[in-house]
């Protein structure tokens, strides 16, 4: 079962029969403004989509019901269940992310803002790239002026809604870029702003902000939308920003028919501005708003569940209330702590192997989650070597492979010849002897000359003289060759296959024989397969390439094609891209501090909420069971740094922990390749695997070691880590799981989990 069929197709009748009451109120709902906000796993989701389909059945127009999701991946599953209930009218539902929505809408009116419709949309990539040339062609440090660095700055006023005019003519907005020795971002951001117009491009930013340019500046386009949308729902509203909410809110101004759903405690998007102000600003905007709350947790076992509720208490700032099940109680939450990053990925992956073999399991059950996408390696490899399949969601997807971006920008570059990331992509590839120099000064001379780009480059005897001119006129000839192409109404496909040939792209891979060309030439024709299979599907009506464009140049990492022959996968993904999914088997890896919470997250109690929240949505994923592992040490910038447990590990209640589980890898790292202790898993449990008390202790300089290795007693002083000095008030056997409690002079009262409790006895 995939996660898609795990969901019963909608029946006809009897779906409001698998409601409870609260659920079945909130789908039945007439007309006025709507509010959920309930804990993780409460079916939330559940009663959106249930709610359309009630609304179509009952005879809402499905062209009129706006609804908007987390990732494309989400509506698909939501578009998919509600077929199952009303049939293929289900498709004519306005249904994907805030992004892809609204690009279809800027699209549609494009002219307004000043763009054509077929403007390009920048990816991050695309962006930094653009900022460092600017930055380099102002002569800036490029040490202070970090692309990435810009690109935030310029990414954060956008979504606040300052353009840049706002923030040169405003001191106080730029207060904190001076403090930060930044005093050019305004000029950046001006000349960003201005290249991405002249370019026809929008950056991923841009389709909010122009959505808001848009329904601000010309009222008879908002009031087309605000009459046809009759209907507007909101999932995940906790991680919706001002600008998609200043949206969303305008769009139901109406009808006043909006439903928004979420949890506060789930809100991980505060770094891009998400705000959950705005759960407290419905009730102002929205005064007659019904509330709905949601209690029963119908996704994880007990255990699960009170882990989670365990671990967000400590939150100060959220929302009250409370989240239950009645399912099982299920196994407790397993511990795994390995020496080195690879240890842990293959105690992680063995962990799996078992599992699945003792539970007949399919690795599509299991998740394995992390903080950032750098830390899939280890797994990767120990899964490997175990021979399980696993698909990561994000990190190097399909479309941001070099060669598929490569062959992606000559397309966009036929459609769009104002796209200048697209043509400095491009422009040398295969090499036709253009250096950098040259592209500069094309992108300077368009730019003084306020022109496009392609004006520059079809008339480039204009500009220069001399031997690149050969080269750029022969380019320039190859463009106009594919646009007229388009023009004869050849459909994407088509275009595209000529393109890989005639640019050259498609030979040159093919004559590399390694096996990295041979991979990179089959992903070119996987992709020309993808863009067949476009053209070909009776849903797609425009299958013109700039329609293709469109329909990918949104796909987010979490969505990847699935491979449609293979889906049994274990799921690798971080812990950001995890939310609104469900698995039945999770691991939370490198449970680490500085790593999880992040370091950049300490400096202040709002970001340390996030990163707690961020470790409620990655507990409550799971459904039967739940793991956490880290390292004892991992490599970092080349250098072996020894971690310490998470904090977050002693946050959750230790009634959850299966201390006597807390599994060891071996002393060393140089244990039997996991193939072959694969195939001796009994013998290798007596090796690997160590009980924790059985284990000899290892005594670090600092001298803090896990307490369970020696003796411990009521009246003890020690000093902890984290927590500095305090005494031991209690001490707690039951079985090999001992805890002790600590009463600290900073931090009060605390209990311990003694087998990963750091803590140093004062004799
Ligand atoms: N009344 C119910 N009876 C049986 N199963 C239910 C019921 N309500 C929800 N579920 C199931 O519980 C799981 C969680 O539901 P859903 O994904 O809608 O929760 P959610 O509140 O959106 O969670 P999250 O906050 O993680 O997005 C799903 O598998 C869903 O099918
Ligand atoms: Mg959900």
């Amino acid at each position: 079962m995939n996660q898609l069929e795990k969901h019963t197709i909608l029946n006809h009748n009897d779906y409001l029969s698998t409601l409870n009451d609260p659920q079945r109120e909130a789908v039945l709902h007439g007309e006025g403004p709507l509010m959920i906000i309930a804990g993780a796993g409460s079916g939330k989701t559940r009663v959106l989509t249930y709610r359309i389909a009630h609304l179509i059945e009952n005879g809402v127009d499905p062209f009129r019901i706006l609804s908007l999701t987390f990732t494309n991946k989400a509506s698909g599953e939501m578009r998919h269940r509600i077929e199952g209930a009303v049939g293929t009218e289900a498709r004519n539902i306005w249904m994907g992310t805030f992004h892809s929505v609204f690009a279809k809408i800027l699209r549609i009116e494009a002219r307004y803002l000043g763009y054509t419709s077929d403007f390009s949309i920048y990816d991050t990539d695309d962006s930094k790239s653009l900022l460092r040339s600017i930055i380099k062609e102002y002569n800036l440090d490029d040490k202070i002026y970090k692309a990435n660095v810009v690109f935030n700055r310029i990414s954060g006023a956008k979504n606040r809604l300052v353009s840049a005019d706002d923030y040169i003519n405003n001191a106080a907005i730029q207060a904190d870029d001076e403090a930060a020795k930044m005093k050019e971002i305004g000029r950046l951001y001006k000349t960003y702003a201005t290249r991405c117009f002249q370019a026809n491009a929008m950056d991923f930013d841009d389709l909010l902000f122009n959505t808001n340019v848009l329904f601000r500046d010309f009222p008879d386009v908002l009031y087309k939308y605000q009459h046809k949308f009759q209907h507007v729902m909101v999932d995940e509203f906790q991680d919706t920003n001002v600008s998609q909410y200043l949206i969303t809110r305008k769009l139901s101004a109406v009808h006043r028919n909006i439903c928004v759903v979420g949890d506060d405690a789930q809100s991980i998007y505060a770094f891009r501005g998400a705000n959950i102000e705005n759960i407290l600003n419905f009730e102002k905007d929205f005064p007659d708003v019904r509330t709905i709350k949601l209690e029963q947790n119908y996704r994880s076992t007990g255990t699960i569940v009170n882990a989670a509720n365990s671990v967000i208490a400590r939150n100060k700032s959220q929302l009250k209330k409370e989240t239950f099940t009645a399912n099982e109680e299920g196994s407790l939450i397993d511990v795994l702590k390995a020496g080195s990053d690879n240890e842990e990925g293959r105690l992680v992956a063995t962990a799996i192997f078992e599992e699945k073999m003792q539970k007949a399991l399919r690795n599509e059950n299991f998740a394995i989650l992390y903080r950032t996408n750098a830390q899939s390696r280890s797994f990767e490899e120990a899964l490997r070597k175990l021979g399980i399949k696993y698909r990561i969601i994000g990190g190097q997807s399909f479309y941001q492979r070099k060669e598929i971006k490569d062959l992606l920008a000559y397309l966009r570059f036929t459609v769009n010849q104002r796209d200048e990331e697209a043509f400095k992509r491009i422009i040398n590839l295969p090499k036709r002897g253009i250096g950098d120099s040259t592209v500069a000064k094309i992108a300077v001379a368009a730019s003084e000359n306020d022109l496009p780009i392609w004006d520059v480059v079809a008339n480039i005897g204009n500009y220069a003289s001399g031997r690149t001119i050969t080269p750029i006129d022969q380019f320039a000839t190859l463009i106009k060759s594919f646009k007229i192409l388009v023009e004869e109404g050849k459909d994407a496909y088509e275009v595209a296959a000529h393109i890989a040939k005639a640019s050259g792209i498609l030979r040159e891979l093919y004559e590399d024989k390694t096996v990295e060309g041979l991979s990179r030439y089959e992903n070119v024709q996987e992709l020309l397969n993808g863009i067949k299979e476009f053209v070909d599907n009776p849903e797609s009506e425009d299958k013109t390439l700039s329609a293709f464009l469109q329909s990918v140049s949104l796909l987010t990492n979490a969505d990847e094609p699935d491979d449609n022959n293979d889906n049994d996968r274990v799921t690798m993904m971080t812990i950001h891209s995890a939310k609104g999914l469900e698995f039945r088997n999770v691991f939370i890896v490198g449970l680490e501090e500085d790593l999880f919470p992040s370091q950049m997250m300490l400096e202040s109690r709002q970001d340390l909420e996030e990163e707690r929240r961020l470790f409620y949505v990655a507990i409550t994923r799971a459904e039967k069971r739940l793991s956490f592992s880290y390292a004892e040490s991992r490599y970092q910038w080349g250098r072996l740094k020894m971690c310490e447990p998470s904090r977050f590990l002693l946050e959750v209640d230790p009634r959850y922990l299966n201390a006597s589980r807390i599994l060891h890898g071996p002393e060393r790292d140089s244990s039997p390749s996991p193939l072959s202790s694969a195939r001796n898993l009994t013998q290798r449990k007596s090796t690997e695997y160590k009980p924790a008390s059985s284990m000899a202790p290892h005594v670090p300089s600092d001298g803090f070691v896990p307490t369970d290795t020696f003796d411990l007693a009521e009246g003890d002083k020690v000093e902890h880590l984290k927590f500095g000095f305090g005494e031991v008030t209690k001490i707690e056997v039951n079985g090999s799981d001992r805890k002790a409690t600590v009463k600290f002079d900073l931090v009060g009262e605390k209990t311990l989990l003694l087998s990963f409790a750091k803590l140093r006895v004062l004799k």
